[in-house]
């Protein structure tokens, strides 16, 4: 029995608009996507959101709110990834390039897709519809979804 291995991501929001960053490196490199990384122990999942928000951007985030659970599998790997995913629109300071990521302000209607991972494509809408989500998606490398599910939900 392989434990999953517990990830955040966080989106900035404001109005129209919507915070990215490009990973510059590891995993994921080379696409857009919010912020996070991995939990710590010692610390909780939201706390660990906070500190990969604040380390990858520079934002302190005032208060995070829980929009979705997304669970990654990928073909011959049995570890799963359980991503739980942020959102807030009350946060402090200013988006600064780190070296994991170059941030960047997106307008929701013009979110580059394309060059994100396959699955936000699915579920980012449902975030810009303040709709909750839990979904699951099976990968076979980093580009191709063999399986997927995807559902709103009332509680997380
Ligand atoms: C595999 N598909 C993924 C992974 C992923 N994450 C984001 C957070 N990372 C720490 C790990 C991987 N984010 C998105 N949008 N899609």
């Amino acid at each position: 029995m392989v434990p999953n291995k517990l990830l955040t991501l966080v989106f900035v929001r404001e109005a129209s608009r919507i915070l990215l960053g490009m990973k510059k490196k590891g995993f994921g490199a080379g696409r857009w996507n919010g912020f996070g990384g991995k939990v710590e122990k010692g610390e909780t999942i939201e706390e660990g959101a906070k500190r990969e928000l604040q380390e990858e951007s520079g934002l302190v985030a005032e208060q995070l709110d829980e929009v979705g659970r997304l669970m990654f599998e990928f073909e011959g790997d049995p570890q799963l990834l359980e991503v739980h995913v942020f959102s807030t629109r009350n946060y402090k300071g200013t988006p600064t390039e780190s070296d994991e990521m170059r941030p960047q302000w997106y307008n929701i209607d013009s979110i580059p897709y394309s060059n994100m991972w396959p699955d936000d494509k699915y579920w980012v809408p449902l975030y810009l519809q303040d709709k909750k989500f839990s979904g699951y998606f099976k990968f076979k490398g980093h580009d191709d979804i063999i399986e997927q599910t995807l559902k709103e939900v009332d509680n997380l």
